[in-house]
């Protein structure tokens, strides 16, 4: 048997993940994670480092998973001024290692994984925090997170009406061509009578307040993933039942968390194994950083179909 890590380039990871598959497989590994020593994940809270000089981040994100029998680490850069030079904004690879010999096993493109397991993660929050009643989605950014977010949440909900807004309105109509939606002019236009709210921008003040958000709805808030930078105010912050990833990650990183000091009710994990309540009656919002047991079980499900073929 070679010796040599198989390399797995994003068409190959495109082609075997599919979103159908991957949400179920992360509302798992957001149970166990939630579990404690009990869900076998072991999971440090990502490393990080900031480029000051360049704008942008670097951060490590590993896990093992003893149920899964999987440990990979995911390299991931973020540098915001990329947009529109046709650079991406993130750039990541996930190395993969056999946990019972410490073997290089695979080294693959991060960037549909993050792209599509973020999704997913918000799919699993929707299922259990949106009204079973939604019709209205709405989705503020127009770039890849918001385009695989607009893919995962109709694997949940039978929406009636998308909207889409977005700083560069121009972007926001391209988006429009492609998946069907409606162009809002503005934030507020956007969000009111929304059920269903994805914040996916690079904004650092809050654009979202809670006085245009209909009671009852559920926002996936997925930016201001730095502990000085926040999506949604803090008066929405406060007044919403909250919901992480990691609550421990979150206290250290989201912005939206620290700044508005709310009270963190629950990590997703802990509706997947029903541990704490899905207040689906109030208003609910997911404050996802992104875990890294969410890449290493994708990392799995990809390794494993892909070898099928090869
Ligand atoms: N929670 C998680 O697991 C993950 C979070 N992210 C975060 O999600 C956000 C979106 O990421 P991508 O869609 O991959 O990036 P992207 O570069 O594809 O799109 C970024 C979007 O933000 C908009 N934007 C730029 N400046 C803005 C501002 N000042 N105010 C409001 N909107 C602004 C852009 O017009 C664009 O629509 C980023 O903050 C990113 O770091 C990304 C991956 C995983
Ligand atoms: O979890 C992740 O991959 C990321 N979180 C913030 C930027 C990318």
């Amino acid at each position: 048997m070679s010796r040599l890590p198989k390399y797995i380039e994003a068409d190959d990871v495109k082609r075997v993940l599919k979103m159908t598959e991957l949400i179920p497989i992360i509302e798992k590994a957001m149970g166990d994670f939630s579990k404690g020593d009990d869900g076998g994940v072991v999971q440090p809270v990502r490393s990080f480092i900031p480029i000051e000089k360049h704008g942008g981040f670097f951060a490590a994100m590993s896990a093992y998973s003893e149920k899964d029998e999987t440990l990979a680490t995911k390299l991931l850069t973020r540098y915001q001024e990329n947009a529109g030079t046709g650079i991406p904004t993130h750039t990541s690879a996930i190395i993969l290692f056999e946990p019972s010999t410490g073997e290089l096993k695979s080294i693959m493109d991060g960037d549909v994984i993050t792209s599509m397991r973020t999704a997913a993660a918000s799919a699993v929050a929707t299922k259990y925090l949106a009204s079973e009643n939604s019709k209205i989605l709405c989705i503020l950014g127009s770039g890849d997170q918001a385009r695989s977010h607009y893919k995962s949440l109709h694997h949940i909900c039978n929406f009636e009406e998308v909207r889409v807004w977005s700083p560069t309105f121009k972007n926001a109509q391209y988006f429009s061509s492609q998946l069907r939606s409606k162009v809002c002019a503005t934030v507020e236009e956007a969000i009111r009578g929304a059920d269903v709210i994805v914040t996916a921008t690079f904004a650092k003040q809050p654009i979202v307040e809670w006085e245009w958000v209909k009671p009852g709805a559920h926002i996936n808030a997925i930016g201001a993933v730095n502990k000085k930078w926040q999506e949604l105010s803090s008066e929405l912050m406060q007044k919403s039942v909250v919901y992480v990833d990691s609550r421990e990650a979150a206290m250290k990183g989201s912005g939206d968390v620290i700044i508005s000091k709310a009270d963190i009710f629950a990590e997703i994990g802990d509706l997947v194994n029903g541990t704490k309540e899905a207040q689906r009656e109030k208003t609910t919002v997911f404050k996802s950083l992104g875990i890294a047991i969410e890449d290493v079980v994708s990392a799995k499900l990809v390794y494993d179909k892909h070898m099928e073929n090869h």
